[in-house]
């Protein structure tokens, strides 16, 4: 049997923040290719996952959470690449909380209605129920609310029911040749991953202290054999945050630099020496030059 790829087809990816999307991505896909925290907002580039299998690829659009507020620019960027997103796709997912439906999902549902893409439900979460029979009335309120072409409850953590909707997804993938190797399963550079890499060692460490106000941009990236050398900043707002990130005698700043090489080291299978920098940058995120330099949004 051939294993040429005969249908492939963009899956977009949208919901909450919140609600799981990075990790439903991973979990498809079958390795890490979007950071993901337990702190809403964490992802904001467009990440492609690839999953190939057998004649068939998909390749899921992970967008960022959709916002109904959007005072600042980064977010302004933010909804509008989920949006896109959705358009472009040939199917979308939209994921939401098992037992919760707020304002943001009902203003998500009118954003999608007016798509001409095929929507299906995805009810993530189900392993934080007390009772899966709470299941049922909760899927047949949301049926009666939208005409979903399919819904699928799941955990994307505990990778519970994940077969079932990749079989969904399937029936949605138009012909077309390859958009990727087989072999591969995310379109970001080896820069990207590592500025996604440091932030999140960053937001778990200090994201109580400094909520949001955090970029890392990679300076500079060299390939030195079995070794890649990288210098990164690290932009805040305000010069009082950097005692936070830094930490005293610098140990917040070594510990993050250590969590994420480590991580590199294992993701890329060589050796990597990270520089870390903090620099600061009053109202980084409203300057479209330092976002765009980053990959988010920018004119
Ligand atoms: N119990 C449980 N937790 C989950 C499940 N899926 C995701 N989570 C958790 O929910 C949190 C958010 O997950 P993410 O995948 O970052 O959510 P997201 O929708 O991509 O978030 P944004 O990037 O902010 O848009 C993390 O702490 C995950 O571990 C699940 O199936 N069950």
């Amino acid at each position: 049997m051939s294993n040429e790829v005969r249908y492939a087809g963009l899956v977009g990816v949208v919901g909450r923040p919140n609600v799981g999307k990075s990790t439903l991505v991973n979990a498809l896909v079958g390795e890490k290719v979007s950071i993901v925290t337990a702190k809403p907002q964490t992802t904001r580039h467009r990440i492609m996952g690839v999953s190939t299998r057998g004649d068939r690829q998909f390749v899921f659009v992970d967008t960022p959470g959709i916002h109904s507020d959007t005072p600042r620019r980064m977010n302004r960027d933010m909804n509008r690449t989920a949006q896109d997103a959705a358009r472009d796709a040939d199917v979308v997912l939209f994921l939401i909380q098992a037992g919760q439906w707020n304002e943001e999902d009902q203003a998500i549902l009118k954003g999608l209605k007016k798509l001409s893409v095929p929507v299906g439900l995805v009810i993530n979460k189900v392993d934080r129920l007390d009772d899966r029979k709470e299941l049922l009335p909760f899927m047949e309120e949301l049926t009666q609310a939208a005409d979903f072409h399919f819904v699928v409850p799941l955990s994307a953590l505990k990778k519970e029911n994940l077969e079932p909707l990749m079989d969904e997804l399937s029936v949605f993938l138009p012909e077309s040749p390859a958009f990727f190797p087989a072999d591969q399963h995310s379109d970001q550079s080896p820069q990207m991953v590592a500025a996604e890499v440091i932030r999140e060692k960053l937001m778990l460490r200090v994201h109580q202290e400094v909520p949001y106000a955090l970029a890392v941009q990679i300076q500079s990236f060299k390939r030195e054999g079995r070794l890649r050398r990288l210098e990164a900043i690290i932009w805040i707002e305000r010069d009082g945050q950097k005692g936070i990130v830094i930490g005293k005698g610098g140990q917040v700043l070594k510990a993050i630099g250590t969590a994420a090489r480590k991580e590199l080291e294992s993701l890329w299978d060589c050796r990597v020496h990270l520089d870390l920098w903090v620099k600061v940058r009053a109202g980084w995120p409203d300057d479209p030059r330092l976002l765009g330099s980053m990959g988010i949004g920018g004119e």
